[in-house]
């Protein structure tokens, strides 16, 4: 790319030439993107900043939280409260949404993140990352925000993305026109247009799940899987090959690089849950940027972005990435 664009100019264009985002989300984007600088800044000290190992609490999941997970989680709250850009925010890290307080501006858009995803990859220095979703407060909701304001589906989505902190610190955006990829110029303090016009190839050789958990897996599931480990003498014709990060922001990330396909499936471990993953702050963001990429994202049933969620913290089993791979996947569901 010959001459530089920066993450604030490439939203000033989408604002004022595109004319497709009003400049309260562009501001909103700006803040979040800052606050995500902050978080890599964190993240990059490592043992030397003391933000490794566990905070000794549970957050509302009963996850063991750690120490970043708290501390990028107050990073969001604190740059994004005060900017006027919204009315409320919702955190894995927090039972309940977190109302913006009255003696700051109020404005109509809802923040939802999971402010430190792959949290078990902090101490041992392997990729991780922060998704975000943004959500407009339902027109006729009244005064006040309440926690049935966040139950949209993912289809409401006006912003979504993520940002990996791994070898690069990436930010990972779309508002609804496809997917830019920008990387963090550590020497300039800004986040710098590397990829435009993101596209996932459709067909794919490499699939990425937890294999440990195979024998808690569905039949559709497990046929997929076991047709893919058949490789060039199975039914599919062709040898696969596997990742498994566990971070979702690192998986999802190269799914968007070079294609693949990704799978937290519900599981007989916890029958009562949909799933392991998060609905609104993971599921949401990472099936609207796959879309927009080209991708498909499914529970096994529905699209991702057409579930209505009925609690905020909802769980859901994610299937996305690669379309044909993600088609195939739904349908052998479908076949029971
Ligand atoms: O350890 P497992 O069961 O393979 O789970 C890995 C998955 O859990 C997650 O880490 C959940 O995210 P959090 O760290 O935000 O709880 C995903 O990023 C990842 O895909
Ligand atoms: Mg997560
Ligand atoms: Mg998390």
């Amino acid at each position: 790319m010959s001459q530089r664009i920066s993450l604030t100019r490439y939203l000033v264009e989408k604002q004022r030439v595109d004319g497709h985002i009003p400049s309260q989300l562009r501001l909103l984007i700006e803040v979040v993107a800052r606050s995500c600088k902050s978080i890599s800044h964190a993240v990059n000290k490592g043992a030397l900043g003391g933000v490794l190992g566990s905070a000794d609490s549970e957050n509302v999941q009963g996850e063991v939280q750690k120490k970043l997970d708290i501390i990028a989680n107050e990073v969001l709250i604190e740059a994004n409260e005060w900017g006027g850009h919204l009315a409320a925010m919702a955190s894995e890290e927090m039972d309940s949404i977190y109302l913006v307080p009255n003696r700051y501006p109020q404005g109509e858009y809802l923040l939802l993140f999971d402010p430190l995803d792959g949290s078990s990859n902090i101490d041992v220095n392997v990729s991780i990352g922060t998704i975000f979703s943004v959500l407009k407060k339902p027109e006729g909701s009244g005064a006040g925000v309440s926690e049935a304001d966040f139950l949209q589906p993912g289809s409401k989505q006006v912003a979504a993305g993520y940002c990996v902190y791994g070898p690069q610190t990436t930010l990972v955006l779309t508002v609804g026109d496809g997917v830019a990829m920008f990387t963090l110029d550590r020497e300039q303090g800004s986040f710098v247009l590397t990829q435009e016009d993101v596209k996932i190839p459709a067909d794919t050789k490499e699939f990425a799940i937890n294999m440990s958990n195979m024998r808690h897996w569905d039949t559709p599931v497990k046929r997929y899987i076991d047709e893919c480990l058949q490789g060039k003498e199975g039914p599919r014709g062709k040898d696969f090959n596997m990742r498994w990060i566990a971070s979702m922001v690192a998986d999802v990330h190269r799914i968007l690089t070079r294609g693949g396909v990704f799978m937290y499936p519900w599981d007989k471990r916890e029958p009562e849950k949909p799933g392991k993953l998060r609905l609104m702050y993971e599921a949401n963001p990472m099936a609207w940027l796959v879309e927009q990429a080209g991708g498909a994202a499914t529970n096994g049933r529905e699209r991702i972005l057409d579930v209505n969620p009925t609690k905020l913290h909802e769980r859901v089993s994610v299937i996305l990435g690669s379309k044909n791979e993600v088609d195939r996947i739904t349908a052998y569901h479908r076949e029971g």
